[in-house]
């Protein structure tokens, strides 16, 4: 009896030292301008190749500007780092969309829109949230620069296996409850370090009736609880969603992946090391009140107050809440942002836009908001014309940008003034993380649609 983890685990093990890592093989790998210069550097130094490269693909979307990007990059530190990627693509042959390809992206939304991820698979990126890709049924994690270059040189990498963790979620979720509720209640009730050493399987109703793209967000999430990855067992909804994919399989090909993929659960009885059940009934819409992923509550909830905190955790939580100008026991509800952001691997996707679109349909964005609606990829921005979607969106106001990681982590032009407020969809509220001095609060896309039509924080059941 073996968990999903255990079957995809050992079926890449090259060769496992006793009491030390396992060497794995790696199905896919891809690279994005931050992490990846050095580990080329690291090949030219020692005159290797890469040892398989149509297994390696590689995108620009950290540094990327998110306007007028057919034009030269202004900036010169990210002129350096997307040409830096663009020379190493082209020395060492590897696929890359750069800038204005009709692939390019956030590398984990073009990795399953374009049906390289796929289940069953080793997946890894010199990126934390790798474990995005885990939705598919796949061992997917992030990795350090040290650790690119090994994959690149070898496909395989060094790692200890990781516990195993499963999260049940019975029941279904209520109305206008989605996954980053379920997640941000989740990091909430087991903090950011609660999954550490851990690699999670979800299971249960809540997470089988989860579309592709909702359970994207939730295991993209897994890394902010401290996890190795989060998972999915595949099924009919993973193949729906993957079928007549660029990358996917075709003919005999695809029927036979299907029968192998339907072999990817965990059989009955098969034990974790640790697990939870949640009653996802209990969830409704979260936002975050503080500084890390974990500082969530319910939207009709309060800030906690101190009580029951040591000294220790009194000073860092006070800390927290000086940083985001709010004060213990006050209520969400209510409180007025100045930003509103759309984007990024957690909430960056097709369905994502078509959550926001329909909310705010006929309504009109805040005066006082800005909004800056990303979308993940060129695929996603075209999808946005196709549907009728951008008509929406541009008609109650509201301006698309170009794709890329953008405000997520603002390592372009993207930046919240310092001390402003952002509504942000995105998966990291750290001090600084959307520009310096900017707070984030972390929500869904459809908490981040009533925000950006009444310019406060607001229930959206409250307002359809
Ligand atoms: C730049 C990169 C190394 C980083 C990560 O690994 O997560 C980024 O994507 C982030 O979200 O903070
Ligand atoms: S969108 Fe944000 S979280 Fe995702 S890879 Fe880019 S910077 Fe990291």
């Amino acid at each position: 009896m073996k968990t999903l983890f255990d079957k995809i685990w050992d079926a890449h093990t090259v060769t496992s030292i006793q009491d030390g890592p396992t060497q794995l093989y790696i199905d896919r790998h891809f690279c994005h301008e931050v992490t990846s210069p050095q580990a080329f550097n690291g090949l030219r130094e020692r005159g290797l190749k890469v040892f398989r490269p149509s297994q390696t693909t590689l995108t620009a979307d950290h540094n990327t500007p998110t306007c007028n990007q057919d034009q030269p990059v202004k900036d010169p530190v990210s002129k350096k780092q997307l040409d830096t990627l663009s020379k190493n693509a082209e020395e060492f042959g590897l696929t890359l969309y750069a800038l204005g390809n009709e692939r390019n992206g956030v590398v984990h939304i073009i990795g399953p829109e374009n049906g390289y991820t796929q289940p069953g698979m080793t997946i890894v990126c010199g990126d934390s949230h790798t474990s995005t890709h885990g939705a598919f049924g796949a061992i997917a994690f992030g990795i350090g620069t040290s650790e690119v270059e090994m994959v690149l040189a070898t496909q395989c990498i060094l790692q200890s296996r990781p516990k195993t963790m499963r999260i049940n979620f019975t029941g279904s979720l209520n109305e206008g409850v989605t996954a980053k509720d379920l997640a941000l209640y989740m990091i909430s009730t087991l903090t950011t370090g609660g999954a550490t050493g851990y690699f999670v399987e979800y299971a249960g109703e809540a997470i089988r009736n989860l579309n592709m793209e909702q359970r994207m967000t939730l295991c993209n999430l897994s890394i902010e609880m401290g996890a190795r990855g989060g998972l999915i067992a595949p099924d009919e909804t993973t193949f729906e969603y993957l079928k007549d994919k660029d990358f996917a399989p075709k003919g005999n090909k695809w029927n036979e992946a299907v029968e192998y993929w339907k072999t990817l659960k965990t059989d009955e009885g098969a034990l974790f090391d640790k697990e939870y059940t949640f009653d996802a009934t209990k969830i409704e819409p979260m936002v975050t009140y503080g500084t890390n992923p974990g500082m969530g509550v319910s939207i009709t909830g309060s800030i906690p107050t101190l009580d029951g905190l040591d000294e220790t955790g009194k000073i860092s939580f006070k800390k927290s809440l000086d940083y985001m100008g709010f004060n213990p026991g006050e209520k969400m509800e209510g409180k007025l942002i100045d930003y509103v952001f759309i984007g990024s691997c957690t909430n960056g996707r097709i369905e994502d836009f078509r959550t926001f679109a329909n909310f705010v349909k006929g309504k009109k964005k805040a005066e006082n908001v800005t909004a800056w609606l990303v979308p993940g990829s060129h695929r996603v921005a075209q999808q946005l014309i196709d549907e009728g979607l951008y008509k929406i969106l541009e008609e109650a106001g509201f301006e698309i940008r170009q794709p890329g990681c953008s405000a997520c982590l603002a390592m372009n032009d993207d930046k919240v003034p310092a001390g402003k407020y952002a509504v942000s969809t995105t998966n990291r509220n750290f001090e600084g993380r959307q520009g310096p001095g900017a707070r984030t609060i972390l929500a869904s896309p459809l908490v981040a649609a009533a925000a950006a039509v009444t310019g406060k924080i607001t229930d959206p059941r409250k307002l359809n």
